[in-house]
């Protein structure tokens, strides 16, 4: 597999004077339940700040005015609930007619329990040609819905980032020997997300094996990333990951090139957050409000 790490960082394109909102795309982030509304709008904070030009929202209605309140700047989409404050998993019949009305979606973050929403998680990843990034709970919706119902081989129709820790990592490949490499050196790191991603015979999926030295890979080639540090070992920082990979397709960088500058400028704006506030007492919070300086610096130097 081909390393990358050394090649230049992928950047976004410039902003002409006569841009618009429109211009650097319209992102949709399916996530939240009751008790972790925050999850949802972290990904959606950060996705703004990593510059989408719309964000929406799409959560059970029990908590739309919770994560509305959350921020101004997106857009709250409320979706049917069922018992207790999750998605109800139908909800897929009313969200594929509006699959092309965004250029990338996001799946996953605070959306709580899995066997109830893995038939959600499993069918938009299974049938969706939408480009799709899925975190957390829709992991281990994807790996629950293919244990349970799956019985063909998984080949995504369109581009997939999926961003584990080695916990769902574990999960999504079934928990063999693959998984122990999950939490190994780096070059353990590097053939786990790397077989993992090239057992889509499509090459349509991206796997962001998160932690410290974080390994982006599409089967073909791979980068570890090194910025971060153990400040960011604070909950909600892999939602305000799912943001920033989401905003980042939405302007038009490809899944690979997303992860990576992705993973990269979300460790710089939690390297910036833990020199301001240290690593004990900085939160995910903190890092959504570095990332407009960890762009800044990103944009000067390149
Ligand atoms: N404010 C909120 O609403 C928050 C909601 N969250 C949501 O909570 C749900 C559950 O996510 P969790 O990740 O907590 O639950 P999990 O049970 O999937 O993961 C927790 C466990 O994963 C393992 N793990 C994680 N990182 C690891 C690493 N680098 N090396 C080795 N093992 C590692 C550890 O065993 C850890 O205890 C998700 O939907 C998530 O989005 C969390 O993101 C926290 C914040
Ligand atoms: N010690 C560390 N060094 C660098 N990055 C880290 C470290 N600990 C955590 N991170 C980063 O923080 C994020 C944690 O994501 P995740 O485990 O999904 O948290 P949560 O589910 O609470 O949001 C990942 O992007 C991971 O790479
Ligand atoms: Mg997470």
């Amino acid at each position: 597999m081909h390393d990358a790490s050394d090649e230049p960082l992928p950047t976004l394109p410039p902003r002409r004077p006569e841009s618009h909102k429109g211009d650097f795309g319209r992102a949709m982030i399916v996530g939240g339940s009751r008790g972790m509304a925050g999850a949802v709008a972290m990904a959606g904070m950060a996705c703004l700040r990593s510059g989408a030009g719309l964000a929406t929202l799409g959560v059970p209605r029990c908590i739309g005015p919770v994560v509305a309140g959350f921020c101004p700047a997106y857009m709250v989409r409320e979706l049917v609930d069922d018992d207790p404050g999750v998605l109800y998993w139908a909800n897929l019949f009313d969200l594929a007619p509006l699959e092309h009305d965004f250029d990338v979606w996001a799946l996953g973050p605070g959306l709580g329990e899995p066997e109830q929403t893995a038939e959600l998680s499993g069918r938009m990843n299974r049938e969706w040609n939408a480009p799709l990034v899925i975190d957390a709970d829709g992991l281990n919706g994807v790996a629950s819905y293919e244990e349970r119902y799956a019985s063909e081989p998984l080949i995504p129709p369109g581009p997939r980032v999926y961003t584990p820790h080695p916990g769902e990592f574990g999960r999504l490949v079934g928990h063999d020997a693959l998984a122990e490499k999950a939490v190994g050196a780096d070059a353990d790191r590097v053939e786990a997300a790397g077989e993992f991603a090239s057992r889509d015979p499509g090459g349509n999926t991206v796997i962001v094996l998160k932690g410290h030295r974080t390994v982006i890979s599409d089967g073909r080639q791979y980068a570890i990333n090194t910025t971060g540090n153990p400040g960011m070992a604070t909950g909600g920082s892999g939602d305000v990951l799912t943001g920033v990979i989401t905003a980042l397709i939405a302007q038009g960088l490809t899944t690979f090139d997303a992860a990576r500058l992705g993973a990269h400028v979300h460790g710089l704006a939690g390297d910036l957050a833990c020199d301001r506030l240290g690593a004990v007492s900085m939160t995910a919070v903190d890092l959504i409000d570095s990332l407009p300086q960890a762009f800044v610096q990103l944009s000067a130097a390149g």
